[in-house]
Formats: structure tokens, sequence, C-alpha cells
């Protein structure tokens, strides 16, 4: 059996993590990262901790649902502090030099880093840069909508969308991105990408990447309708991880896509 460590194992994900090993025939769940504590019963022997050090010497692969510092934590855990196991991240809304702290450990560890498990927009990242390549004359806009508690914006899943598209345009992110309009802006500049949230209710996940033009558009719709899509895709991603060197891997690496 894998042993899984979790961090964020109090958050809706890593509530839904916890549920899902607990019937998986290849996976267990031996520790949990806490800050405060584990309202949820867990298997005997699951180490509960708010050790990152601890986290990792109970466990063969860790799943990170969490928040950018407690991410941050366990990557300096690894980079700073000899710890060595393999990471499946999928917190997002990472600042610049947590994105390059993940790059620093990803070469002691296999790391696979997806800001969304779900097989439907590793699939939809494909098909947005082979749209945004062919369409050159078409607009991009991306929009995402998601529940009332979501803290980040946009959406990490948005804007790997938006990478693909610039990457596909030879452009750079960075300098193209538009994430709000309001009041006397001037018409819209042919490289921008829009990429826009939206807020409320209970929406697990929802992105749409539209191509307009003149006389025809394209809207590439992808919603995610549970969330254990993700917390399966991670459980996925992790079986496959134990056995891969050190390294930054997508989930395209995963799936063989
Ligand atoms: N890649 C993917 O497929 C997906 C990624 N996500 C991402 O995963 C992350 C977690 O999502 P979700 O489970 O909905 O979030 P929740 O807010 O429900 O859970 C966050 C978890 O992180 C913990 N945490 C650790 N450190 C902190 C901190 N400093 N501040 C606040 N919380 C902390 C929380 O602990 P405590 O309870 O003690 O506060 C909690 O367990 C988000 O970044 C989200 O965008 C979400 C869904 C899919
Ligand atoms: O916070 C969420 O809920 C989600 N976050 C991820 C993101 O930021 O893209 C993935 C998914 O859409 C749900």
């Amino acid at each position: 059996m894998i042993k899984v460590g979790i961090v964020g194992s109090t958050g809706r994900v890593g509530s839904l993590l916890i549920d899902d090993l607990a019937t998986d025939s290849e996976a267990k769940l031996s520790a949990c990262h806490v800050y405060d504590e584990l309202k949820k019963p867990v298997p005997e022997g699951t180490v509960v901790t708010n050790d990152m050090g601890a986290l990792l010497d109970a466990s063969d692969v860790i799943i990170d649902f969490s928040a950018p510092v407690a991410t941050e934590a366990l990557l300096t855990q690894i980079v700073e502090n000899g710890g060595n196991k393999p990471l499946v991240i999928a917190t997002t809304g990472f600042s610049k030099h947590q994105q390059n702290l993940l790059i620093e450990a990803s070469k002691k560890v296999p790391i696979l880093y997806a800001t969304n498990m779900s097989l439907g927009i590793a699939v939809l990242n494909k098909l947005v840069s082979l749209a945004s390549k062919t369409l050159k004359e078409f607009d991009i806009e991306i929009v995402e909508q998601h529940h009332r508690y979501k803290v980040d914006s946009p959406s990490g899943t948005a804007l790997t969308l938006a990478e693909h598209a610039a990457k596909a345009r030879d452009l750079d992110l960075d300098s193209v991105r538009v994430s709000g309009r309001d009041g006397d802006i001037g018409a819209r500049t042919k490289d921008e990408i829009g990429v826009m949230s939206l807020r409320g209710g209970d929406i697990v996940g929802r992105h749409t990447v539209g191509l307009y033009n003149d006389g025809e558009f394209i809207e590439l719709h992808h919603t995610a309708t549970a969330r254990n899509t993700f917390s399966k895709g991670a459980i996925k991603a992790a079986k496959w991880l134990v056995n891969q060197d050190a390294g930054l891997y997508s989930i395209n690496d995963c799936l063989g896509l």
C-alpha cells in the first residue's frame, strides 16, 4: 500500500481525500498535516501533526490541497531541511517566490504540479493550444466561475489555460493578460487575453475559453460537477509519481497526454 500524507486535510478537498483513501485498494492515508485539530475521524495509527517533517517521515508521497503559505512550508522542508518525498501539489495562487521554490524543490524530489486534477481540463488545455494557434485572428477571453469561498483569483486553472493560449501565439502572458475592465478603457487590443472571475454559491468549478471573431465564435466549456473529481485525480497522480525520478511533472505526464 502506498502511504499518502495530506497537507490541507481539514479543507474541502482534503476531507474528500481522506474519504477516497479509505476505500482505495492501492493507497492509504498515513498522515495529516493540521494547523489546529482534525475533527474528522481517521484510521487508527494515522499521524496527525503540525510538523511538515513528521508528515514526510510517515508517508511515501504527499498530496497538497491547502494554501500558498502552507505549501511554502512544505517546499521549504524539502529545499532546506532535507525532506525527501514525492509531492503532488494542487494548491493555487502562488507568488513568484513560491513558484521558484517549487522549481527548486523539484530538483530534489519528483513534483507533479497541476492547477486542475481533472482529465477534462487536461484535454481542454490541449484544445486551447490548438484553437489559439489555428484561429490567429480570434480574440481570446477566459471566464472562470467558482464557489463563494474561493480566495484566489483568477483561478489557477484559468491562468494555466491562458498560458496555453499565450504560448500558442508566442505571447508573454504577464504582458497581455487583462483581468478587469471598468470605465473608459478604449477598444480591445488584438493581443490581449481576458481572464475574468465570477464567485457565487457552491459552483465547484467552471471554465469557459472563448475565441471570438467577426461573424463567428467558439466557446469551450468545462464544468466540474463534483469536487472529488479533483481528489480522485490527485490520488491517481500520487500513485504514478511514486515511481518517478526527481523533476517537475504536469498532469499530462501522468495521463500520457
Ligand atoms: N488543482 C486542483 O485540481 C484543485 C486545486 N484546488 C486548490 O486547493 C486549495 C485548497 O482548496 P480547498 O480545499 O477548497 O480550500 P479550503 O479552504 O477548504 O482548505 C484549505 C486547507 O488548507 C489549510 N491551510 C493550511 N495553511 C493555511 C493557512 N495559512 N491559511 C489558511 N488555510 C490553511 C486549511 O487548514 P485550516 O482548516 O486549519 O484552516 C485547510 O485544511 C486551493 O488553493 C484551491 O484553489 C482546489 C480544488 C481543485
Ligand atoms: O478553489 C477551487 O475550488 C478550485 N481551484 C482550482 C483553481 O484555482 O483552478 C481548481 C478548481 O477549479 C477548483
